[in-house]
């Protein structure tokens, strides 16, 4: 395994999932970048080992959370440092990613819900609101050839705001709801409703609305381009070689 620094040159870059909108979309940020330059790019059916053998020294995966952890273990494997923006990450996935770095000491992986730097945001002062206000609920919104919900950002931020109300010792977000048709108040996320609208037009917001006596706060958030990620995208591809283990959030890259 290499770095840019024992390389001396642009950080070499590949792509899994590379005809996804996404993918297409880091190819060309790749590309552009002058410190970092495209080795290869990968999409479904085509052999992961092109990665390798471009010599590749870190893996930008956007695919599906259906493959991403093969993709994991086989970069890991290889010694090859990897930036996930693919959603789906559960507790149990992030330990099962934990265990097979604590096998390759030196290889780093960088897992972030939302690259766009004004999402990261977002999601810290929803953290810091939290423990202020008795109700919250967040509700994204995307285009509909999403494939999950709710989305990765919205599962994050309720997370977030559980633990931050764990802490401040608020009890449940008051609901009287007795007689509810399936799915009417959303999913329940750590005890944080969740919403989900799927819409043509769309590409990835999210409002995390707070409520108190008198008073609603809501932070919202908008990507009207796939190029938002792209900053944050490359802020990760640059840092993760020098950073082993697992980091999860864009927020202690951004410090
Ligand atoms: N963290 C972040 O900031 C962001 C995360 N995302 C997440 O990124 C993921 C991708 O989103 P998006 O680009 O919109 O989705 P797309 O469906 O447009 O792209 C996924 C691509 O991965 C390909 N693919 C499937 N299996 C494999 C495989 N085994 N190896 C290589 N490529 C494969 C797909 O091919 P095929 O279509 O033939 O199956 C497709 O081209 C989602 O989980 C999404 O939620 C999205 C935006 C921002
Ligand atoms: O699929 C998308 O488009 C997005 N996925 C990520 C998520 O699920 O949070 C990030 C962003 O919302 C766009």
């Amino acid at each position: 395994m290499t770095d840019e620094r024992e390389m001396g040159g642009p950080i070499r870059v590949g792509v899994l999932g590379a005809r996804g909108r996404m993918g297409a979309e880091v190819c060309k940020a790749v590309d552009a970048a002058a410190d970092t330059t495209l080795v290869a790019a990968v999409d479904q059916g085509d052999e992961l080992a092109a990665v390798a053998d471009a010599g590749a020294q870190v893996v930008v995966d956007f695919t599906t959370p259906g493959v991403v952890m093969d993709n994991l273990r086989w970069c890991i494997e290889q010694g090859i440092h990897a930036v996930v923006g693919t959603t789906g990450f559960t507790e149990q996935r992030l330990d099962q990613v934990r265990d097979w770095l604590a096998g390759k000491p030196g290889v780093g992986v960088v897992i972030a819900p939302n690259f766009g730097i004004g999402a990261v945001l977002m999601m810290q002062f929803a953290a810091r609101a939290a423990r202020h206000f008795e109700s919250v609920e967040i509700i994204e919104q995307h285009h509909p050839r999403k494939l999950d919900a709710p989305s990765g950002t919205a599962t994050h931020t309720a997370r977030l705001i559980a633990a931050a109300r764990a802490e401040a010792g608020l009890g449940p977000v008051p609901d009287a709801t007795a007689d509810e048709v399936a799915g009417a108040r959303g999913a329940d996320i750590d005890g944080v409703r969740v919403h989900a609208v799927r819409a043509t037009g769309l590409v990835a917001h999210q409002e995390v609305l707070f409520g108190t006596t008198g008073e609603t706060l809501t932070i919202r958030h908008d990507s009207y381009d796939r190029v938002s990620f792209m900053p944050g995208v490359l802020v990760a591809v640059r840092a993760v070689g020098n950073r082993p283990g697992l980091t999860v959030g864009l927020d202690p890259l951004l410090d």
